[in-house]
């Protein structure tokens, strides 16, 4: 068997420069000659990815779990392809993934519901955000649909403040693209590192998305050759699945009899 390619994520906000980099970033394996192939979530051209394309254009509504569902099933489509790319020696290059399934729909809040306590402790209260209503949408709830796709052996997060993405050309046009919704988006990324991280399939690496183009890029070459040579012990081994410890409880509890 040919050596697995590696499957490399990247992850972000909406303008954070993940599109950039991703093309650059394929480029630059192709002329080293690593068989690559980039793909990108959502994907639009489905049967499914055109309808989460007329709701990211405020052209449909859907509940809010249907959408949600939908945007997973999109990934589930083409997991299979990606283990046989990634099992044929291809290295998968991915531009947003599930990370961005549960941060964009848990993040989700009822504008109209009632805030959590705002109180100070002076007695006075500080004005409802996004981030002090509760979510729509339960986190583990989120989650679960991803459970079991293929695991990154790299993520990419390239961080950048709300405020600074919104001055980027092209911000604004699309469902999500506030600025109140994406800092509540970043702190859910920042939650999901820390679980990425403390099951130990794969790395997440945070890097800083306000540099200029050329820094991002250098940074990412570096991180992605490191991947390529398969890490600590130089081998990638079999392709992990996400959230596999889920799916270990599960069975550890009985839930599957
Ligand atoms: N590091 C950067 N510095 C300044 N502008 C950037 C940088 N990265 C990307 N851009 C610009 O920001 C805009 C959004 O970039 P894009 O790659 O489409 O972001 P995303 O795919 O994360 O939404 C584009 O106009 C792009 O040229
Ligand atoms: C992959 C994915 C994206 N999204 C959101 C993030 C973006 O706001 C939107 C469109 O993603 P994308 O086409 O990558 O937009 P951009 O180029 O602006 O980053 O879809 C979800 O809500 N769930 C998902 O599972």
């Amino acid at each position: 068997m040919s050596k697995r390619g590696a499957f490399v994520v990247i992850e972000g906000l909406d303008r954070s420069g993940k599109s950039t980099q991703a093309a650059t970033l394929i480029k630059r394996l192709q002329e080293s000659n690593v068989p690559s192939k980039l793909i990108k979530f959502p994907d639009r051209t489905t049967p499914i990815g055109k309808l989460i394309d007329s709701y990211l254009r405020s052209e449909t509504e859907l509940d809010d779990h249907a959408i949600h569902l939908l945007f997973s099933a999109n990934r589930w489509e083409v997991a299979s392809s990606i283990v046989k790319d990634l099992e044929n020696g291809t290295t998968v290059i991915c531009d947003r993934y599930a990370f961005s399934g549960i941060a964009f729909s848990a993040s989700k809040v009822d504008p109209s519901s009632k805030p959590v306590d705002t109180s100070t402790s002076d007695g006075s209260s500080v004005a409802p955000t996004h981030s002090t209503r509760p979510p729509l949408l339960p986190y583990s709830w989120c989650r679960a649909p991803d459970v079991s796709l293929p695991a990154p052996d790299l993520t990419l997060f390239l961080d950048i403040l709300p405020h600074i993405a919104s001055q980027r050309a092209g911000y604004g046009g699309e469902r999500y693209e506030n600025q109140e919704h994406q800092e509540r988006v970043r702190e859910l990324f920042s939650r999901i590192a820390e679980e990425v991280e403390a099951e130990g399939v794969g790395r997440w690496v945070v890097l800083d998305g306000g540099l200029e183009l050329k820094e991002v890029e250098e940074a990412i070459w570096r991180e992605v050759k490191e991947a390529l040579r398969g890490g600590d012990d130089g081998e990638l081994g079999s392709v992990k699945r996400l959230w596999d410890k889920d799916r270990e409880g599960a069975v550890l509890s009985s839930l599957y009899i």
